[in-house]
């Protein structure tokens, strides 16, 4: 029996670096069994055996455990050599399926966490005691409903891999480390390399929106990019975008979606979190320049952020320092970037941008996505604000910005591991974060707010502006030549505008309602 310096039912999980599970109280998505509250948390197993459904994990206590010779995989749980164990924990939510077989064995497949940064599949396999076969069926469904919570389970995913991603690795990253999940989950995977420059966007354009659940990019964040513009070119973009989650597994340089929704940039934790992700309503942002209109999920910058990111190619070699090396030169050289603005500001404080973020984080997750669904045909939605193209909207006024350093707008919060430039911003409140600093700030001043970003101190800085909007038109000035970034993507340097829709795409997310960065 277990150890017996411990309570077998006390759940080790909870002591444990073990991610918290979803609420098993959120089944709107799911198929649950109404019934299941009346099942035996405990099924016997095999002669010494018993699987428990404790708090936050499913109790594995067997005593062959104990007679393993280690360091060894016993029903594919790790038994260490020497160690009195005969308790396991696996958190629920590691559990990718379970079922009972008809020979009567209970097949559990689940996410072995070999590190922190990686889990692997794993199976655990009993033979039903046969006094347990009456409530078997529902004890398993029990389980499932435990590790899905309010996440649809065997989702049907478009997995689009970039072969260039990540430079070249994509393809071994998505065989080693997402594919197993995703299978030992049960989903549904239809599976497609992108073969040139905006072939996502045709992928997105002619997809099945009732055939899929999901997109899974594999890829930085130019595919999901793509994606989301191919819905948008659709006849019924609105109920596409509603309807197909987009979601990223870290393949690419720019993993920001990951970061935000995934809360990593790990494959297997990644696949992991999209198997058990929640429905979640994102803004997207139409962008208009000229007679173009794309959308934006992630960010838009002009000055030195999109210069760092897009001008430094030649400096590849560097590796991710030529982003420091990039912005000291700029920062030293106290470089301006003038530009008019005009703004629809939603918040223009810290105190009532911090209160927005608060009221949200102190919600309950959501237990579905209660967006109705667009009727069939829905497209865009219309541009209240015009375009770049047309007068200013009434009530707008374009403002000289003559010393701007930075203008940077942040649909996500993190937009690299260490940068959680948005601490503010949320999936779903109509707005965009609008960071601007001016680019004649004293040398050491701007060098620390460089390095307050890693800190978490940069939001407070008094000279770094933050503001919630709902639209802005940008036009740069005095400069012959510059970069724009739209989701890091390089577009002509000219005047654009922006127009937020609020809860218009849909990702997957850990919470449902919050990006996975400390907020503020
Ligand atoms: N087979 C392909 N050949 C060439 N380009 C491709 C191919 N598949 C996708 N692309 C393009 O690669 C770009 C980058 O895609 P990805 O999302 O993987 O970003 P990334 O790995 O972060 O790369 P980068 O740093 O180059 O932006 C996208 O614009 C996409 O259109």
């Amino acid at each position: 029996m277990a150890g017996r310096d411990e309570d077998p039912f006390k759940d080790p999980s909870l002591d444990t670096q073990h991610p918290a599970p979803q609420s098993p109280t959120h089944v709107a998505e799911s198929r649950t069994w109404d019934g299941a509250n009346d099942v035996p948390d405990t099924l016997a197993v095999g002669r010494n055996a018993s699987l428990t459904l404790g708090t936050d994990s499913l109790i594995v206590l067997d005593e062959a455990l104990l007679e393993s010779r280690g360091p060894a995989l016993c029903c594919g749980v790790n038994v260490i050599p020497g160690q009195k164990k005969t308790t396991r924990s696996i958190p629920f939510y590691n559990i990718l399926w379970a079922e009972l077989k008809e020979e009567g064995d209970v097949i559990i497949q689940y996410a072995h966490a070999v590190s922190k940064k990686e889990v692997r599949p794993a199976i655990i396999s009993y033979e039903l005691d046969k006094t347990q076969t009456p409530h078997a069926h529902a004890w398993v469904e029990k389980l499932v409903s435990r590790a899905y919570g309010a996440s649809l389970r065997r989702k049907r995913i478009k997995v689009l891999l970039n072969p260039f991603g990540g430079q070249g690795k994509a393809r071994k990253m998505y065989y080693k480390s997402i594919a197993p999940i995703l299978e030992g989950a049960q989903c549904e995977l239809d599976f497609e390399e992108t073969k040139y420059n905006g072939h996502a966007i045709e992928i997105g354009q002619n997809l099945d929106i009732d055939a899929y659940d999901v997109v899974a990019c594999c890829s930085g964040d130019g595919v999901p990019h793509e994606v989301w513009n191919g819905l948008a070119k659709k006849a019924d973009a609105a109920r596409a975008l509603a309807k197909v989650a987009i979601t990223q597994m870290p393949c690419g340089s720019g993993n920001a979606a990951s970061l935000n929704f995934n809360g990593t940039d790990s494959p297997s934790l990644a696949a992991l979190a999209v198997v058990k992700g929640l429905r979640t309503p994102l803004d997207l942002t139409s962008i208009t320049q000229g007679d173009q209109r794309t959308l934006s999920f992630c960010s838009q910058s002009v000055g030195i952020v999109a210069e760092v990111d897009l001008g430094t190619e030649d400096l590849r070699w560097m590796g991710s320092a030529r982003f420091t090396y990039g912005f000291f030169v700029r920062l030293i050289g106290q470089i301006v970037y003038p530009a008019d603005i005009a703004v629809k500001i939603e918040h223009d404080n810290k105190v009532d941008v911090c209160k927005v973020y608060r009221d949200e984080a102190s919600k309950p997750p959501p237990t579905s996505d209660s967006r109705p669904l667009p009727a069939p045909g829905t497209g865009l939605p219309e541009l209240k604000y015009g375009t770049s193209m047309d007068p200013l909207p009434e009530g707008w006024e374009l403002i000289p910005h003559d010393k701007l350093g930075n203008f940077y707008a942040g649909n996500l919060a993190y937009m690299s591991p260490d940068a959680n430039f948005f601490p503010a911003s949320l999936p779903n409140d109509g707005c965009l974060d609008l960071i601007r600093i001016d680019g004649n700030i004293p040398r050491l001043t701007a060098i620390n707010t460089m390095f307050s970003i890693e800190k978490g101190t940069f939001f407070d800085l008094p000279h770094v502006r933050y503001d919630k909007v709902s639209a802005y038109r940008i036009v740069p000035k005095n400069q012959t030549e510059g970069y724009i970034s739209i989701d890091g993507e390089r577009v002509p340097f000219e005047g654009f505008q922006a127009e937020v829709h609020r809860g218009l795409g849909t990702v997957l997310s850990k919470s449902g309602h919050l990006y996975e960065a400390k907020g503020v």
